[in-house]
């Protein structure tokens, strides 16, 4: 990135030697993404992250085929990026159809195939969840889209450079992406769309990005996402490997010495580097609280859900009861933590957990 912030400043839209330099940049930045996920690079579009490139696709084709239909299908446990999106359909007269999920979190197939009308335009999914990581039937649900003639977007941001992801096989015609959830710079992201994919845009102006994303492109942050996408295509597979391990490790240990702890999501099906466990009488709030003054940084809920302090509606969504749901953490692994870090945050969890229980006996006693 860094010669893209200090030599080559160019504009990619100039025609000087400077600006075709940022250009070329950025071209390389788009095959890269399209060679991560199996597209034509003319089929990414550069973001200023996920939740843009979630509003350009739900908003984007509500706009351009308003003509066919008003109804869309989304699930109850989408990122806000596609839950206030689709809100902002229905104040504009379209209808949502907000499936449910069952208690590992998934959406069921059969459920988007009985949802769909003759008037529905779009099903957005996510491909894994981001408070408690389980992994959706996204090819599935994309083959019956695609059987009946419905466009079908994922919100891709957790998955893309953790799991493997071909548009092309799991029959996807709109991926959202965001670079900084595979090792990328913060503030970009992309959307795929199928070139065949009717789409209008949501920010007007001098028509970059094929007129889909006008506004002149942040080169360093795509040249960035370029190469983040590029160390994903090596190294996703042997990261998944070895973090899978990992987490089953640290959920091993946790159900093991934290007595009343349950994993929230799927056993296998999910990220593998998301674990998600319910405490049984201990706030979410106070535990991160407690670990972050032991250099532990845990999330409660979602983080990026953690400036509205609302309740984890995605655990309320699997039926998780509230109590239950308030007394969640999200611990996150990834391609730096190691063996003795999975070990420190069992034997700190247990010792926080212990030291309040026995604190809490003697004041009951008391
Ligand atoms: C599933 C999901 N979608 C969308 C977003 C929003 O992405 P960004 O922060 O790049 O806008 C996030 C952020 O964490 C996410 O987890």
């Amino acid at each position: 990135m860094l010669p893209y912030f200090y030599y080559d400043y160019g504009n990619p839209s100039s025609i000087h030697p400077l600006g075709r330099r940022a250009r070329e940049a950025v071209e390389r930045a788009r095959e890269q993404v399209a060679q991560l996920i199996n597209c034509q690079p003319n089929e990414v579009i550069f973001t200023s992250g996920g939740t843009e490139a979630d509003n350009l696709a739900i908003l984007g084709v509500a706009g351009a085929n308003v003509s066919k239909g008003r109804h869309v299908i989304t699930s109850q446990i989408e990122h806000h990026a596609v839950l206030e999106a689709c809100r902002n359909l229905e104040r504009n007269g379209f209808e949502v159809t907000y499936l449910e999920v069952d208690p590992f979190g998934i959406v069921a197939p059969e459920n988007v195939r009985d949802a769909i009308r003759p008037d529905t335009i779009l099903v957005s999914i996510m491909t894994a969840n981001n408070v408690i990581g389980t992994i959706e039937p996204v090819a599935e649900i994309g083959a019956i889209c695609q059987k009946l003639g419905v466009l079908f977007h994922t919100d891709a941001v957790q998955a893309v450079g953790h799991l493997p992801i071909d548009v092309e096989r799991s029959d996807i015609d709109l991926m959202s992406l965001s670079a900084h959830k595979f090792y990328g710079p913060k503030g970009v992201g992309a959307l795929y769309a199928r070139g065949s994919v009717a789409l209008s845009p949501i920010i007007f102006g001098g028509g970059q990005e094929e007129g889909l994303r006008s506004g002149t492109e942040n080169v360093p942050a795509i040249v960035g996402m370029g190469a983040a996408a590029e160390i994903a295509r090596y190294e996703s597979a042997g990261e998944e490997f070895c973090l899978r391990k990992m987490s089953r490790d640290l959920i091993a240990g946790i159900m093991t010495s934290v007595p009343g702890s349950r994993l929230n999501g799927h056993p296998d099906k999910r990220l593998p580097g998301n674990v998600n466990v319910s405490i049984e009488g201990m706030e979410g709030e106070y535990l991160s609280g407690e670990l972050a003054k032991r250099g532990i940084c845990v999330s409660t809920g979602s983080a990026c859900s953690s400036a509205t302090h609302e309740a984890p509606y995605v655990l309320l969504a699997t039926g998780l009861d509230r109590d239950l749901a308030n007394c969640s953490i999200r611990l996150s692994l990834g391609k730096h933590t190691t063996d003795e870090d999975i070990k420190r945050a069992v034997q700190t969890l247990s010792e926080i957990v212990q030291k309040v229980r026995a604190e809490s006996e003697v004041y009951s006693r008391w």
